[in-house]
């Protein structure tokens, strides 16, 4: 075994060894520094990689491990290996010189000039090196008069998206799979028509070829993040900071807003009537300042927990008469953790028992330390109930909005976060936006949070109806089609269809990532939830045998309420409990109702797996009794119905005096001669009724168990047919949770 460290290596080579660590890590060969010893299989690629620097084929031939110096032409690649260690530069520069001339490939991320240098790049894996091996070789080979077939015009260019297999370049290239398997042969890589070509690959095939490479990079337009580019700062201009107000109970958030509110606003704004938008802008010394609304630190926090910075600064409130309080630090670690300036507003002033020299000395203690005392944080004293210091405050707010330089581009489209959102019963779902880059118009295509939609009405905290938006500003607007959450993100998009598509998708993607989080609703634990205001709505996934009948159960569903919770319902249909109704189930907390049907095997495997109730009815009045006496928490099924097993009718006997027997194969549980019965065809219940007879050749027996056949009869019921399912449960005693 060849053991050297990468200066020896380096120095062999009469490259430095900085070179060779870049190299290895190209390679993804990690390295910790110029004493790290190399393998035989590293210095192996190396050698393919790093040529020295003067012709020092001994020194090369050193560094070969042994099993290839000795190694004759045993195999066409090694054999490509010997010739490429033996060839010099210079040799193959003249070979190069002797090609044909080669259109130069212009893919998108790497010039063909480059491509062979980085073929080795990376990954690592045979295919590349191999290929990277036997450079000289190919050359050569590629001169021979390839074509002598009429064959079709090569095309200029080509695209692919991250890879293509043998057989779909070669169609991308007009030419026979075996062509490209026989070039790929003389690259030394023996390849099926379905191997999997990677980029460096596909350009170096290409490259044979001339013909230009383009790789298509896809953008996943529903990571909303991704789509947020940067703005050159020649088309940013300043925009207004945008304030949270913090601190502990009682000392004056809410007040303070208001303050600064009623001061500002209404100048100027004659008649201007304040709506509550969760957010408004005030106007001082010609410039804006945008305050968020909601006092406190958890509005703060959930929007952070969303990944959604909207705070360009906090107003931390202390009142003076009480001092740092829990809540106050609480409100400092997070805008620490946020990395948002703090502005200290020591309230109350005008109180005889304040004391701000005390904050200032509490505060110091947790990294805030006023400027008089040398520190750089910033300390106005103030009375937000008498709106004394408040000028003030905004001119600091300013200040600091000055020294960070808050900037935006106002001639893109709208990117920002949702800062309130609601159901109104006559506009539908009303958000507030903070417009925190861009301009957001009345009919822009918009995808906020999983919801989508165009902007139909905007409306400014002054209750104006507004056309525009800018950077900083706060809109509540209507056309979305679902209510969005505090915090999410929100783009527009240039048109509809795309806004709708990532819109769809992005609403798919969170009801089945939301599936696993939420407690489960059943019947039994509705009215707990609903008690503790976890659920306002009753989610019901409906499947009837008969179109008619599902809309009647729905109708009749829907006018139950109770205390205030209603029953929606999330999707009806015709036809037997499927997978995917369980599943739907699940992801919305839903409850599934069947009437006269039954769930399939996969959808009963499924809603044991997601603990999805499903209650199964006949008659409509019972369904509707069982909900509502659920969400009344008066819910007393004392006795359960529980399946106990299935069997399938394989063939059909008619005896007169007895009727017809079903000859039947259980093929799951077992079927007791004192089961209750249910004859399902095509996943729709038939008929209900008990069992009369149970047979196993010509005895009758308790019960039988999977796997076995018996011959079964219903009582009152003969319309049995060779498919059908039988299905045995018996009513169980349960206990209450
Ligand atoms: N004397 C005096 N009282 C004030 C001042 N600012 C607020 N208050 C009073 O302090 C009490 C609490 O004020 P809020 O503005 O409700 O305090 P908050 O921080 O919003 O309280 P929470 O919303 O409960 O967290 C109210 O009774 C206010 O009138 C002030 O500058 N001087």
């Amino acid at each position: 075994m060849t053991k050297i460290r990468v200066h020896e290596y380096a120095k062999q080579k009469n490259v430095s060894s900085k070179d060779v660590i870049n190299k290895l890590k190209e390679m993804n060969i990690e390295v910790s520094n110029h004493m790290t010893t190399l393998d035989d299989s590293t210095i192996d690629k190396l050698n393919h990689s790093i040529k020295p620097k003067t012709e020092n084929k001994q020194a090369a031939e050193a560094t070969q491990p042994k099993t290839q110096q000795s190694n004759t032409t045993s195999s066409t690649v090694e054999k490509y290996e010997e010739e490429a260690n033996e060839k010099s530069n210079t040799v193959n520069k003249e070979k190069l010189k002797k090609k044909p001339p080669v259109k130069p490939v212009a893919g998108k991320t790497s010039p063909q000039g480059g491509q062979r240098n980085n073929f080795n790049k990376g990954k690592g894996n045979n295919f590349n090196n191999r290929n990277k091996n036997n450079k000289g070789r190919t050359q050569t080979q590629t001169q021979a008069p390839v074509q002598k077939r009429k064959e079709r015009e090569l095309p200029a260019k080509i695209t692919f998206i991250e890879s293509l297999t043998v057989q779909e370049l070669a169609k991308k290239l007009h030419r026979e799979p075996s062509e490209i398997i026989k070039k790929l042969f003389m690259l030394g890589v023996m390849a099926t028509i379905n191997q999997t070509l990677d980029k460096d690959a596909i350009e170096l095939i290409a490259g044979e070829y001339g013909v230009e490479v383009e790789e298509e990079i896809l953008v996943d337009l529903t990571d909303l993040e991704s789509l947020v580019t940067d703005d050159a700062p020649e088309n940013t201009i300043e925009r207004p900071s945008v304030v949270t107000i913090m601190g502990h109970v009682d000392h004056g958030k809410t007040t303070l807003l208001d303050s600064i509110r009623n001061t500002k606003v209404t100048e100027g704004e004659a008649g201007g009537i304040t709506q509550h938008i969760g957010a408004y802008q005030v106007e001082v010394s010609g410039k804006k300042i945008t305050f968020l609304d909601t006092p406190g630190h958890a509005a703060f926090t959930t929007m952070r927990a969303r990944g959604a910075q909207v705070t360009d600064i906090t107003i931390l409130v202390v009142a003076a008469d009480d001092g740092v309080m829990p809540q106050t630090v609480e409100a400092i670690n997070h805008a620490k953790a946020a990395e948002v300036p703090i502005i200290v507003a020591v309230n109350k002033m005008d109180k005889e028992s304040a004391n701000p020299d005390r904050v200032m000395q509490e505060l110091t203690e947790h990294g805030l330390v006023s400027e008089a005392w040398g520190g750089d944080t910033i300390f106005v004293p103030i009375s937000a109930k008498q709106g004394e210091g408040i000028d003030t405050l905004l001119e600091m707010v300013l200040l600091v909005g000055e020294v960070e330089e808050y900037k935006a581009n106002p001639e893109r489209r709208a990117v920002g976060t949702v800062i309130e959102s609601r159901l109104d019963k006559g506009r539908g779902t009303v958000a507030t936006l903070l417009v925190q880059n861009g301009t957001l118009k009345i009919g822009d295509p918009i995808v906020v949070g999983n919801s989508f939609g165009r902007v139909r009405a905007m409306v400014n905290d002054l209750g104006r109806r507004v056309k525009e938006a800018g950077p900083s500003t706060p809109v509540e607007i209507t056309g979305l089609n679902e209510v969005p959450d505090a915090g999410d993100r929100f783009i527009v998009f240039e048109d509809e269809k795309t806004a709708r598509q990532v819109g769809e998708t992005r609403a798919q993607r969170q009801l089945v990532s939301s599936r696993n989080e939420k407690s489960v609703v059943t019947l039994d634990n509705l009215f707990e939830q609903m008690k503790q205001g976890e659920i306002k709505e009753l989610n019901i996934v409906l499947k009837a045998d008969v179109q008619g009948s599902a809309e009647a159960v729905a109708a009749s569903l829907q006018k139950i309420e109770v205390e205030g919770a209603k029953v929606k319902i999330i999707h009806s249909g015709v036809g037997a409990i499927s997978e995917s109704d369980i599943i739907l189930a699940s992801a919305s907390n839903a409850i599934v109702i069947g009437f006269n049907v039954r769930p399939d095997v996969n959808a009963k495997r499924a809603a044991e797996a997601e603990n999805v109730d499903v209650r199964l009815h006949r008659i409509i009045y019972k369904a509707i009794e069982e909900i509502e006496a659920a969400m009344k928490g008066m819910l007393d099924p004392e006795f359960e119905e529980k399946v106990i097993g299935q069997a399938e009718v394989r063939t059909t006997f008619k005896v007169s005096k007895i009727g017809t027997i079903a000859g039947s194969y259980v093929t799951d549980g077992k079927i007791t001669r004192n089961s209750s019965v249910r004859l399902i065809r095509q996943g729709i219940v038939i008929f209900e009724g008990e069992l009369d007879t149970l047979k196993r050749f010509k005895d009758d027996v308790k019960e039988v168990a999977q796997n076995y056949e018996c011959g079964i009869t219903i009582k009152n019921f003969n319309d049995l047919k060779e498919g059908d399912v039988i299905e045995a449960y018996i009513m169980e005693e349960i206990e209450r949770k």
